[in-house]
């Protein structure tokens, strides 16, 4: 029985092909208002998880359960499309769901590409497209949120601002969000609950509880996990989907230090702004190995 309090809840999970085993033993509640983010290496398991979690796949033992009638948004790793014909944002939305105009308008705006409803989605970047991907997650306000990788295909600066989006839409909706994610310290600093996977689960717990773990440690590298430690991103300022910034004060600028400067540092492509606490100095934008973007 779930509890009241879960949207899903697996319990033992394994999922067994072809005579073996892609995960085992999964434990996993999320909760409304709750971003709980699966991390581990490549073949770890994480997809397979969120496809038991999400009921695309039945577990092959213990149980998968979700609440009665839950709403659910779903970006998964790769959509196929054929890519050859000419399909825009609009378009693209219906294509899974049968949406009014008025959910396309919203689900664009609260993603920030309403200037982009009829541009073609072959043409868009790495991280409009990723938009493109949650608008349409978002399109039915589900109650339970599943993002598999939501930032492949986008640069440093595009993937906090994509983070930033992701705990604005939470806040919104009031939704569970259940996120994979390679990109480990700036998922760290957005999430709740992280799980590490390698076939089972390894560790999890608080951000600063996994980071500090030996089992991680061990599955990352220290390197990574000192870096992870270290790295507290203190958001002053948002990075506006046309370029522009909103600092703290509420004023919209031509870049973070409130001028035109175009300096990078750290080779992040991050302008003019200080990041020495973020622990990035030692260890720039740590990140495991990810596939190539899938959508072009
Ligand atoms: N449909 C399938 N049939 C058989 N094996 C599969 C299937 N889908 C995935 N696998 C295998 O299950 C294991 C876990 O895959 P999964 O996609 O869950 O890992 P992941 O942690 O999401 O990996 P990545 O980070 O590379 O996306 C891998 O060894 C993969 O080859």
């Amino acid at each position: 029985m779930i509890s009241s309090s879960s949207l899903v809840s697996l319990a033992g999970a394994g999922m067994q092909r072809a005579g073996r085993w892609l995960v085992r033993g999964v434990d996993l509640d999320v909760r409304p208002r709750e971003i709980v983010t699966l991390i581990g290496p490549n073949g770890s398991g994480k997809s397979t998880t969120a496809k038991l979690a999400l009921g695309i796949w039945t577990p092959s033992e213990g149980t998968a359960q979700r609440a009665a009638d839950l709403r659910v948004g779903y970006v998964p790793q790769k959509v196929s499309v054929d890519w050859t014909m000419p399909l825009t944002v609009q378009r693209f939305m219906q294509l899974t769901n049968r949406l009014t105009p008025d959910e396309i308008s919203a689900a664009i705006e609260s993603t920030g590409i309403s200037h982009l409803r009829h541009a073609e989605v072959r043409e868009l970047s790495g991280g409009e497209f990723q938009r493109a991907m949650l608008a349409r997650a978002i399109a039915r306000k589900p109650q339970l949120l599943v993002l598999d990788e939501p930032v492949q295909g986008v640069d440093f600066s595009g993937e906090i601002a994509l983070y930033e989006l992701i705990v604005t839409i939470r806040d919104r909706l009031g939704c569970g969000i259940l996120l994979i994610s390679h990109d480990l310290h700036v998922v760290m600093a957005a999430t709740d609950r992280v799980i590490c996977l390698n076939g089972h689960i390894c560790c999890q717990g608080a951000p600063s509880v996994v980071a500090a773990s030996d089992e991680y440690r061990r599955l990352f590298g220290e390197r990574t996990a000192d870096a992870l430690a270290l790295y507290r991103h203190h958001h002053d300022h948002t990075h506006l989907p046309d370029g522009r910034v909103r600092q703290a004060d509420g004023s919209v600028t031509a870049s973070c230090d409130g001028g035109d400067s175009t300096r990078d540092h750290a080779g992040h492509g991050h302008r003019g702004h200080d990041h020495a606490d973020h622990g990035d100095a030692a260890e720039p934008h740590v990140t495991a190995p990810r596939p190539e973007k899938t959508h072009a």
